[in-house]
């Protein structure tokens, strides 16, 4: 293994999420009964001819633009010519030589050191992002096969890498970076287990050194980014251990089982198909203008790591908040909505809201039953767009615990009690009797003087610079007070004494 090097290529199939099919009006849609979404352009009747969806198009060029894509002047359409039962044409609308997205760049992060330290980040360079239409499904009885035209014509972008990969991991980060742009664009909702994304992979590996590149094997039906990964690491030893035993590498499509992590030969290169392309005649090739790319631009998010630099830098949040925050979009803006409803004070405090939100909330959303957020494996659970508890609410929260007003357990029992009904936290903490007790100041003040006086080994170390030191007199203040003052009084009332 140590003398070859693996590089990876990885071609991605996304269904784009409109209302009506790439090229008719017919609607998509996912577990409807048979052959119910088709209309006589689906099922491709003599005589239909097919219609651009703008809907499709405005997807793909908001993709290319948010992954840095050249968008093309003018692309165009080509047919892709085979038989097979999945395509009623007898061939696929694509795009050959002439896509709509060239080159870009998907940025990814590999894993850290520690769960807590940021990993290497990479550019893995794009070849192209084109447009085609989704085939139907057969299913293969044992006797007979039926086929489903429900999902043929559907909107699906390819976007093809530059052999620029070189290891399982690698891909499951480009996946995962992926992934997150693109439900974060609204693109698509990118469900593996509905089919709306998947992933071929070509593995090639060639002597440590070596620039050309060795012969390539495609590995298809990889469902799961995870089988992603264990199918690339499998097919990477395999040829490994093939060239070390004096074999070579043939070019073929081969099926990697997730289950069973074993892969077998699907067909060869002999078996490869020759797709004739050529333009078709029933489309004009399509022109993108400046204005048209600006409008698209302007609805461009943006991307999570970008975002997460900005967390960085405005907030100096800690890595590991961050890598909960950005991966979902909705949950982000939910952070920065409380941010700012904590006004000048929650900048300084966006930590502190962020971990609210990361810890208590999440818990909560995970917990609860309705159904998915954004589907990039942050949220899950009840959606937060049905939560009560609001961004300001957050901030109000916050407010209450900095300025001493509530303490540890009372504030969490204020979110609890947000979080179930809404209520506001300060009116809950005044109706519950949880607001930390307004200390009578001359009770306060005697004591501090009390502890002062009892612990003057602490005293003595805390005015001679030991600042830690007034933690050993704030027990003896809060047990007087039974646990009822305000932790910032006691602390400004010791440091006022102390200077005396
Ligand atoms: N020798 C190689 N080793 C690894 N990856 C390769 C190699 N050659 C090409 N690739 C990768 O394989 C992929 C080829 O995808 P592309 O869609 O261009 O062609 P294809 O697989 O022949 O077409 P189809 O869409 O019909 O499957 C790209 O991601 C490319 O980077
Ligand atoms: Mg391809
Ligand atoms: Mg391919």
């Amino acid at each position: 293994m140590a003398n070859y090097e693996a590089v990876i290529g990885l071609e991605v199939h996304v269904q784009i999420r409109t209302h009506s099919k790439m090229f008719t009006r017919v609607a998509t849609g996912y577990g409807q009964p048979e052959n119910t979404l088709t209309d006589p352009t689906v099922l491709a009747l003599p005589g239909a001819l097919p219609v651009m969806n703008r809907a499709a198009l405005d997807a793909i060029i908001k993709a290319g633009l948010m992954l840095g894509c050249e968008i093309a002047p003018v692309c165009k359409w080509d047919r892709k010519n085979y038989f097979y039962p999945d395509s009623p044409k007898n061939y696929q609308i694509s795009q050959y030589d002439q896509p709509i997205c060239l080159g870009g760049a998907v940025e990814i992060e590999l894993p850290g050191p520690a769960r807590n330290l940021m990993g290497e980040h990479k550019l893995i360079p794009l070849t192209r992002i084109h447009l085609e239409e989704d085939v139907g499904k057969c299913s293969h009885g044992a006797t007979d096969s039926l086929v489903d035209y429900n999902r043929a014509g559907t909107p699906l972008m390819e976007i093809v890498s530059e052999p620029a990969l070189h290891s399982g991991e690698e891909a499951y980060a480009y996946l995962t970076a992926l992934r997150a742009a693109i439900v974060q664009g609204g693109i698509s909702d990118c469900d593996m287990e509905k089919g709306q994304m998947r992933c071929d992979a070509n593995i090639s590996i060639r002597p440590v050194g070596a620039t050309g590149l060795g012969t390539k094997v495609e590995l298809k039906n990889l469902n799961s980014i995870s089988y992603v990964r264990a199918g690339i690491d499998h097919e990477i030893k395999r040829q490994v251990a093939l060239i070390e035993s004096g074999g070579t590498i043939v070019q073929e499509t081969r099926d990697y089982d997730g289950l069973t992590g074993a892969s077998q030969s699907l067909r060869t290169k002999e078996m490869a198909h020759d797709y004739r392309y050529f333009p078709d005649p029933d489309l004009m090739p399509v022109q993108v203008d400046e204005a048209w790319k600006a409008r698209l631009r302007a609805s461009c998010p943006e991307l999570p790591f970008d975002r997460q630099r900005r967390y960085f830098r405005d907030y100096e949040l800690p890595y590991t908040l961050t890598s909960v925050l950005i991966w979902d979009r909705p949950l982000a803006e939910y952070f920065e909505a409380a941010v700012k409803a904590g006004g000048a004070a929650g900048k300084a405090r966006a930590q502190q809201i962020g971990n609210w939100i990361a810890n208590d909330l999440l818990r909560e959303l995970k917990a609860g039953g309705a159904a998915g957020a954004e589907g990039t494996g942050g949220a899950g659970g009840l959606a937060l767009a049905e939560v009560k508890m609001r961004p300001e609410h957050i901030a109000e929260l916050v407010e209450l615990v900095e300025s001493g007003k509530l303490l540890g357990p009372a504030a969490k029992e204020v979110f609890a009690q947000t979080f179930a009904s809404g209520e506001a936290p300060l009116a809950v903490a005044e109706r519950a009797g949880l607001l930390a007790q307004p200390t009578d100041s001359g009770d306060l003040e005697a004591w501090c003087r009390e502890a002062i006086a009892n612990n003057a080994k602490a005293a003595a170390e805390f005015r001679a610079g030991k600042e830690s030191a007034i933690n050993g007199l704030k027990g003896p203040v809060m047990k007087a007070a039974r646990g009822k003052a305000n932790p910032r009084e006691v602390d400004e009332t010791l440091r006022r004494l102390l200077a005396e």
